[in-house]
């Protein structure tokens, strides 16, 4: 079993804020997460949603501004969010950009070097840290459920979409929809998966969809205000994707909201809510 260091426990709304690190053997450095447990999780085990976070972010970022814990402990969901890349991997240029790198691992597996040593997000998630929480914490492994913002809001939908058997339900905060489309996944998508555009579909919403990949239900929010609404998100090509396979979609746009964490938390408790009729 993964030994796990605890950096920091807060008691909050009856439930417990967790800080951990562990040696990730599937990313080879350690790494970092954070669980809220509900108050019911002390006596059995409840569902959990996996939170992805965005460019710039870390394990901390969503538990600090998001404001979910209140409603987690209401409808007894635990939260998981973990780091958004692996850090100080030694690659040159690493920290050099805020939206690739560091901070910027878009929850893929790298298959280009240097990148595919340590950038492997998708297995952590899904095999690595699944694991830890279902084997550590009093998680039901029945009822997960994956949600996220921007690049988060791109991992949660393709992580759905590729592993249905694993994530119960999904939602997003202004996802990314077609990173194979925007500047922010074709500069990542170029570096961790070659300069071939085709290897870059498996990693796309749009083409997921195109490809025949579906999921039970989709509820995705998106601010009007939004500073990256045109030039990378494109909820547009979302919906257009989502029509011609017949996926289901409510696609929610809300007048004045913008990207940030005032937005994410306006909009999260509507999101546990759905995601506990999902996961009953
Ligand atoms: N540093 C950038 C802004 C970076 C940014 O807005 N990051 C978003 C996610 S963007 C897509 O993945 C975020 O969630 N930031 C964390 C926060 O606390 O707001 C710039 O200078 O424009």
């Amino acid at each position: 079993m993964t030994a796990l260091e605890t950096r920091s426990l807060h008691h909050c709304f009856g439930g417990i804020q967790g800080y951990y690190q562990h040696p990730s053997t599937v990313i080879g450095l350690p790494m970092r997460f954070s669980v809220y447990q509900p108050p019911q999780a002390k006596d059995h085990a409840v569902p959990v949603l996996f939170f992805l976070a965005g460019l710039t972010c870390t394990e901390e970022t969503f538990m600090i501004k998001a404001g979910a814990q209140r409603y987690a402990a209401e409808l007894g969901l635990m939260l998981v969010t973990m780091d958004t890349s692996p850090r100080q991997t030694g690659i040159p240029g690493e920290t050099d950009a805020w939206d690739f790198g560091a901070g910027a691992g878009f929850y893929l597996d790298a298959t280009q070097t240097p990148w595919s040593k340590h950038y492997r997000m998708e297995s952590y998630i899904t095999q690595e840290l699944r694991n830890i929480i279902i084997e550590q914490f009093p998680a039901d492994p029945n009822r997960i459920g994956i949600f996220g913002h921007s690049m988060g809001g791109h991992g949660a939908l393709t992580l759905a979409l590729r592993y249905p058997d694993l994530f119960h339900s999904v939602s997003a905060f202004a996802p990314i929809c077609a990173p194979i489309r925007c500047p922010w996944g074709q500069k990542a998508f170029s570096h961790y998966l070659g300069e071939n555009p085709q290897d870059w579909q498996p990693y796309d919403t749009t083409a997921l969809l195109q490809a025949g990949h579906r999921i039970p239900n989709l509820l995705v929010d998106q601010g009007f205000n939004d500073q990256f609404l045109t030039t990378q998100l494109f909820p547009e090509a979302l919906e257009q994707a989502c029509d011609a396979a017949g996926q289901q979609l409510t696609l929610r746009y809300h007048q004045g909201y913008d990207h940030s964490y005032y937005f994410i938390s306006t909009f999260v408790g509507e999101h546990l809510q759905y995601h506990r009729a999902q996961l009953g």
